[in-house]
């Protein structure tokens, strides 16, 4: 190895957790083994000075073979374990106002819909998006991702959809776009403006809106360069989109080159498995509801699945089968779901959650809120493991067992060291505790 000089070395970490090693772009269960996650013992991590990763191994072979190469940055990682960024793959974050209001009345009795009926939820939330300025907006945003960043993400799915209309949904996606440039942290932008239907407008109408005049706006301003948009998101539910109007959209977003990646099967059984196989979506997420020949259709068309414990927990709903599509081999992925509705940043509350209501394990957890919901968003070729080549997205805990980052239930202020990506360090934390 030449004299070079590259970002950062994290060397003599007690476990690193590569999670795959031969290129694969997801981990299932389809050959009826467990979720085999790779891990290293005594291994260091070296990212290069274009902040991807160059090498992973044992600590004593990457000593010999870097030591003519100086670094920005050396962590001691004695003692530790690091594990790739986690991403979460669906979150709503940009938006005005709170909704602890609706928490209580939710505690209360009232469910999602009920409380979406009477004109709040979403139509609350919209209602004072449209009406708040851009530079508010973005400031709340970072606040909203530093804080997920300092969970461990560091690349988060975002959606618009608290605008409905022309105006707002652009204004949601030109903050994003200026996050994406802007914040140290990978965003994965996606339009959602079939959220919800406006209030005074029908299915149909709004439907008309979204194919005639949102989409062809988005698909010039995503022509000049002006803004980048990967996928597209409609809620498919009943009272909200139906699977005719769900259908058009997101076909008429493919033939815009965006990703399909959905709301469905969450309150009622609407075959929304079905529909996002059959348009080869990337994901389908929610799918508390979902049936067995959904769960068929996307392990057959390897379309992920999203699951969101934090809703089902928040809003008392049956928990997605999580182990029936795992035995099925469909690729389970984790998000959030951070909104006004479901308030979490938290990817490690969030495996917790789905290791403890969804029966999944460590490894699958670990596996769904990297590789898998890398996948998800169509970028496991660059995140989700720690394989050269890949960003150098990274966290390094201060625990000799990477399952502590599970296992803590909101341990993870104190446990979490570093925060990298790209190769720099964009969270350190002094205020980390022993165990
Ligand atoms: N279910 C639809 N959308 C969000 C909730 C959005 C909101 O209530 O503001 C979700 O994924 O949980
Ligand atoms: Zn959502």
């Amino acid at each position: 190895m030449s004299t070079a000089r590259f970002k950062l070395l994290v060397k003599n970490a007690r476990q690193v957790l590569v999670i795959c090693n031969k290129g694969e772009k997801y981990l299932t269960r389809a050959n009826g083994g467990d979720i085999d996650i790779h891990i290293i013992q005594n291994a260091s991590v070296v990212v290069d000075s274009d902040g991807l990763i160059e090498a992973v191994g044992p600590a004593d072979v990457i000593e010999s073979e870097y030591s003519r190469v100086s670094f920005d940055r050396v962590i001691d990682a004695t003692g530790m374990c690091v594990l790739p960024g986690l991403v979460d793959a669906h979150t709503h974050p940009i938006w005005a106002g709170d909704r602890v209001h609706e928490f209580a009345m939710k505690l209360a009795g009232a469910t999602y819909m009920d409380v979406h009926r009477a004109g709040g939820g979403i139509h609350f939330t919209v209602e004072r998006t449209r009406a708040a300025a851009a530079r508010d907006l973005l400031a709340s945003l970072s606040g909203r991702l530093e804080r997920m960043r300092r969970a461990g993400t560091t690349l988060a799915e975002v959606k618009s959809g608290y605008g409905l209309e022309l105006p707002t949904e652009m204004k949601m996606l030109e903050v994003m776009e200026e996050a994406r440039r802007t914040l140290p942290i990978g965003i994965s932008s996606t339009y959602c403006g079939a959220h919800a239907v406006p209030k005074g407008k029908s299915v149909e109408e709004a439907t008309a809106d979204i194919l005639q005049v949102q989409l062809p706006a988005l698909k010039g301003r995503m022509a000049t360069g002006e803004l980048r948009v990967d996928n597209i998101d409609v809620f498919c539910e009943e009272g909200v989109f139906d699977v005719p109007s769900t259908r058009a959209i997101l076909q008429a977003g493919k033939d815009m080159g965006l990703n399909v990646n959905f709301h469905g099967d969450e309150l009622h059984p609407m075959n929304a498995a079905q529909l996002g196989a059959e348009l080869g979506a990337l994901a389908v997420s929610h799918l508390e509801e979902v049936t067995d020949q959904g769960i068929a259709a996307m392990a057959r068309a390897k379309t992920a699945a999203i699951l969101l414990p934090t809703t089902a927990y928040i809003l008392r709903l049956a928990q997605p089968r999580a182990r029936a599509m795992l035995d099925a081999g469909v690729i389970v992925a984790l998000g959030s779901d951070f909104n006004p509705n479901a308030y979490c940043c938290s990817m490690p509350i969030v495996m917790h959650l789905a290791c403890v209501n969804m029966r999944m394990s460590m490894p699958e957890a670990l596996a769904a809120a990297t590789i898998n919901a890398a996948y998800a968003l169509g970028r496991s070729h660059t995140h989700g493991s720690l394989e050269a080549g890949k960003h150098g997205d990274l966290l390094v805990i201060a625990a000799p067992r990477w399952e502590h980052l599970i296992y803590q239930l909101g341990g993870h202020q104190e446990l979490i060291r570093y925060v990298v990506v790209k190769g720099d360090v964009v969270y350190d934390n002094d205020q980390t505790l022993a165990l």
